[in-house]
């Protein structure tokens, strides 16, 4: 496994407050990880510090991709996601008064390069881009059981159908990286253990590196290859599901609370 991800000594303050402290860590090509921490720990900010939603203080981001090597530091989240990082949030952010098939191209577009000219003069090749992204997207909402439901307004579906559109989305900008954070935040059950096997399912199928913030240990340990845990913005352990189930000072800062 390479490392496509590197992170060095990242640290973000908020005024006096340090709420990511000294982070070193990595993610491999083709990995599953998890980030877990209690509430309050670092895990969002460090989710924003990667996707270029706030910048570091410190520290360096590198990607290591299939087109090179980026620094990643002081990029445009606009800049990043052309890089490859794709990420969903906490607070779901579709266009509700669109459709579920709408959502995704629009998302999509970011990577088609259709010129501008070709667009307004509606040259064939706009036309055939147009019919091709129609045809990916419906082939990846079937994925997510998604394709009868392509002309339904995306307020219209159920929350946990939502928050699977956003993936959706995310996935259709092809990423190298996936960011998912709290993806089954909200759900019930039955649609917390469908999107358990959905996340192991998309990243066989996509072949992609997954990084995933959740606070359902269940999810957390069915699907984590690794395990990072944060605790008042430092790194506290790094391992397998069972080496982090295991973890005394785990169990004590986060896991006691379930234990
Ligand atoms: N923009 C900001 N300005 C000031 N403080 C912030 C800002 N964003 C986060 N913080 C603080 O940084 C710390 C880490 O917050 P963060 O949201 O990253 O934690 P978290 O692990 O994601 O928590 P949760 O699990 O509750 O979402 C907290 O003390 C929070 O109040």
């Amino acid at each position: 496994m390479s490392e496509l991800l590197k992170v060095d000594n990242l640290i973000k303050n908020f005024g006096g407050l340090t709420a990511v402290s000294d982070v070193t860590m990595h993610l491999n090509s083709n990995e599953l990880v998890a980030l877990i921490g209690p509430n309050g720990a670092g895990k969002t900010t460090l989710f924003n510090l990667l996707t270029g939603v706030i910048t570091p203080s410190s520290g360096s981001v590198v990607l290591a991709g299939k087109e090179g090597t980026f620094p990643l530091n002081n990029k445009k989240a606009y800049q990043i996601a052309k890089l490859g990082l794709s990420r969903t949030f906490q607070n779901i952010r579709l266009f509700k008064e669109m459709t579920v098939l709408d959502n995704v191209l629009i998302a999509m577009t970011s990577r088609y390069k259709e010129g501008f000219v070709s667009s307004i003069l509606r040259f064939p090749s706009y036309y055939r881009t147009e019919r091709e992204m129609k045809e990916e997207a419906i082939k990846l909402l079937k994925i997510f059981s998604l394709d009868q439901q392509t002309e339904t307004l995306a307020k219209n579906l159920p929350y946990g159908i939502q928050r699977r559109l956003e993936i959706v989305r995310a996935l259709s900008t092809k990423p190298q990286i996936l960011f998912l954070d709290e993806p089954a935040a909200g759900m019930n059950p039955e649609e917390t253990a469908d999107l358990t096997r959905l996340i192991i399912e998309v990243q066989k199928e996509f072949h992609i590196t997954v990084l995933l913030i959740e606070h359902d240990m269940s999810l957390v340990m069915q699907v984590a290859q690794r395990i990072y845990v944060l605790d008042h913005g430092s790194l506290l352990a790094e391992g397998s599901p069972k080496e982090i189930q295991q973890n005394p000072a785990v169990i004590k800062a986060y896991l006691g609370e379930e234990a």
